[in-house]
């Protein structure tokens, strides 16, 4: 088990089309601690979540996982490997039932299928999804669907946990539960990193920062 030092994001700047989304973003997420950003619908909380879990090159600033830059350093596929990233859309391969979604993600990694069937059998009981392991993703509810989706998350080898407004689509007794799985990671020493309107969970993080067109305007 590697030792956690965070994920640093230095002066991040990205455009889309001509469209300035991000503007000299810096954010520190350290270990042990659930950090939430938040802002209005259009801010550029997304585009900031897929550039730190390695999905989209910022133009320019770099995003230090463990000291490693993901967009320049040869150690980048490490890192990014014990990422654990939960889309805004859930990223679920429709042909596959939830089962064989989470079977695929951790083949992926290269666990034996002893620990992949532990695995399952663990997240499910944790997330309550045991019984639509065997529905595919369409066949379930969006409640079930976001649970499952988080699950894939949860069950992988993972050191950082980013997720995009996890809480859509969960009642409230869901919400907490989340809430204390995500207690939980950030006591194992991970980081967990949230982007949410979500005020309930807003309250029960450690760490807040707020971003608005593009630019934070408040942060821990
Ligand atoms: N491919 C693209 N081309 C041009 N503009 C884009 C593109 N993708 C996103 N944008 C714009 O960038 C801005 C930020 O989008 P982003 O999805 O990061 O926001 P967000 O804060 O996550 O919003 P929400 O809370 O609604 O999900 C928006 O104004 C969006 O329209």
């Amino acid at each position: 088990m590697l030792i956690n030092f965070g994920i640093s994001v230095i002066n991040v700047s990205k455009s889309l089309g001509n469209y300035a989304v991000l503007r000299n973003v810096s954010i520190n997420t350290p270990p042990n601690s659930i950090t939430c950003i938040a802002g209005p619908s259009g801010s550029g909380k997304s585009t900031l979540l897929r550039i730190i879990a390695g999905y989209l090159r910022p133009d320019s600033g770099r995003v230090l996982i463990n000291g490693v830059d993901i967009y320049a350093d040869s150690r980048a596929r490490e890192v990014v490997n014990l990422v654990s990233y939960v889309p805004q859309d859930d990223l679920l391969v429709s042909g596959l039932t939830i089962r064989e979604n989470l079977r695929l993600a951790l083949r992926v990694q290269g666990l034996g299928n002893r620990v992949i069937e532990e695995r399952i059998r663990w997240v499910s009981g944790l997330i309550g999804i045991g019984h639509v392991l065997d529905k595919r993703p369409g066949q379930v509810s969006g409640g079930e669907r976001r649970r499952a989706s988080i699950a894939v998350a949860l069950a992988r080898d993972h050191e950082f946990l980013i997720m995009d407004e996890p809480t859509n689509s969960l009642d409230r007794a869901n919400v907490e539960l989340l809430i204390r799985i995500l207690r939980e990671e950030a006591g194992l020493g991970r980081v967990v990193l949230v982007a949410t309107h979500d005020q309930y969970l807003i309250r029960n993080s450690d760490r807040l920062y707020m971003i608005r067109a593009g630019e934070l305007t408040t942060e821990p």
